[in-house]
């Protein structure tokens, strides 16, 4: 029987969840490719751990650089996160003619497009199915089952930590960073989680999927990204009496201006299936002109979950390997020389209804003067919450919810509200999307 040896780097998190589903799945794994795929060498500095979880049935070293040139090893799997040693690694594996599977969607957002041409040139298998939402086959699905397509958006919660986060924090009330301390032991964090709460996880994911959406280079560096550090109970708690639930959303769309590549909180309408998706569990809505809106929903992020994806494109590897480069499906779905250098939309230029929340002294005429400043901006209210004022307080909640307009308008709409005498500090803004068509 043909055999596809793997070479291991980092058998923590994901690097465990894959040797484990290898290891148990075997039987099944070669029922469906005829090919057995043996982890022969494994790469962790944490060697202890490495001989642990491999039982002594596998060679284990503290080189990386020693599996990627060991000529026994047909596929490097880099499972060790980061981007400067693992960027090394990655095209040392490529300039030694062999596969790569990695789940690094940092590594790949900021140096895809190097690591994409150099593989090409050499004519090997790059595969990144578990770098976006984990163990949903989203690439698999924009690259080969929306084929037909023209993709007009793709929009998701792609960001296990946040989205378990805001779950949490809404259900059972808890504080942040109790919640994002949980998150880590589940093993759902980066190694950093500022990448996580910050928005730039999801940020990375979501230039994967919109260069492999529209066909253009990855553009990370022109991503809009806004976390969830600064979001309020408040306004969750508000958001929820209007019928909407806040996310953490990654949205990518094609317009006639350029494409929108913005990652932040998000109002979306509770009635929505993605409004609906909670704990580390992650969703992508893409619209495809002919198939129309379709839903990806499973774990974005653990160990097994994670393999299932790692694993699934080491059996494409083992199918492919043998195949022309002609004859695989191109890193970004469309062939090399056929991509386009799209411009990317500045958030100022983004359109978009929005969530906002004033605090403003109990004065007759207040309201009256902030909805003269949004009509004669063209900005129109869908709906509106005015609280009154708590005891022993003279201020009180405004909450107006708005129509679609250019950001840029809003933001000069919002700053004339702030300088009314009647209202006091900042305007709280927030984006909503109906992900509806
Ligand atoms: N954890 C998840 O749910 C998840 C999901 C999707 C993608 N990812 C990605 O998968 C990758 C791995 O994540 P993880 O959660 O498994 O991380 P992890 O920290 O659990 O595992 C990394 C492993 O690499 C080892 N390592 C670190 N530096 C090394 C070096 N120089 N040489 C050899 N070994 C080294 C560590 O000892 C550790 O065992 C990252 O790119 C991450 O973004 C993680
Ligand atoms: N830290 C990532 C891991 C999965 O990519 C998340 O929480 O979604
Ligand atoms: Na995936």
């Amino acid at each position: 029987m043909k055999s596809l040896k793997v070479g291991l780097l980092g058998i923590g998190t994901v690097g465990g969840g894959t040797y484990t589903v290898l290891t148990r799945n075997a039987a099944e794994i070669t029922r469906r490719t005829g090919v057995a795929i043996n982890v022969v060498q494994v790469a962790d500095k944490n060697i202890d751990h490495a001989k642990a979880i491999t039982g002594g049935k596998v060679d284990v070293t503290n080189d990386a650089f020693a599996v990627v040139n060991n000529p026994d090893v047909d596929v490097v799997v880099e499972l060790i996160g980061g981007y400067t040693l693992s960027k090394k690694l990655v095209l040392k594996a490529i300039e030694n003619g062999k596969h790569v599977v990695t789940a690094n969607k940092a590594l790949l957002a900021t140096h895809g497009n190097e690591i994409f041409a150099a593989a090409q040139a050499k004519g090997v298998i790059v595969a990144y199915e578990a770098a976006v939402a984990g163990g949903i086959p989203i690439i698999k699905a924009l690259r080969e089952g929306l084929g037909a397509n023209k993709i007009e958006w793709v929009a998701g919660i792609i960001n296990g930590t946040t989205n378990f986060i805001l779950t949490e924090m809404r259900e059972k009330g808890l504080a942040f960073a109790d919640v994002l301390g949980e998150a880590q032991r589940l093993g759902y964090a980066e190694a950093d989680p500022t990448f996580d709460v910050e928005g730039i996880d999801a940020a990375h994911k979501l230039t994967i999927m919109s260069a492999i959406a529209f066909g253009m280079p990855m553009k990370f560096d022109q991503a809009y990204t806004e976390g969830i550090t600064k979001l309020q109970q408040t306004d969750i708690k508000y958001a929820e009496e209007l019928g909407y639930r806040v996310k953490l959303l990654g949205i990518t769309k094609r317009t006639e201006a350029g494409v929108e590549l913005r990652v932040h909180p998000t109002l979306i309408p509770e009635k929505r299936l993605v409004a609906n998706v909670n704990g580390a569990m992650n969703a992508v809505v893409v619209k495809g002109d002919a198939v129309g809106p379709t839903l990806y929903y499973g774990a974005g992020a653990g160990a097994e979950p994670t393999a299932s994806s790692v694993v699934a494109d080491l059996m494409d590897v083992a199918r492919l390997s043998s195949a022309s480069v002609e004859q695989r499906v191109p890193y970004l779905g469309f062939q090399a020389g056929q991509l386009n250098d799209l411009p990317i939309l500045p958030i100022s230029d983004v359109n978009s209804a929005y969530y906002l929340r004033l605090r403003a002294s109990d004065k007759p005429g207040v309201l009256a003067g902030v909805t003269k400043i949004l009509a004669d901006r063209n900005i129109s209210i869908d709906a509106m919450l005015q609280k009154e004022p708590d005891d022993n307080e003279t201020e009180a909640d405004i909450v107006i919810l708005t129509h679609i307009t250019v950001e840029k308008n809003m933001d000069a709409g919002i700053a004339e509200i702030e300088a009314l005498p009647a209202i006091v500090g900042k305007v709280v803004k927030l984006r909503m999307e109906e992900l509806g068509k």
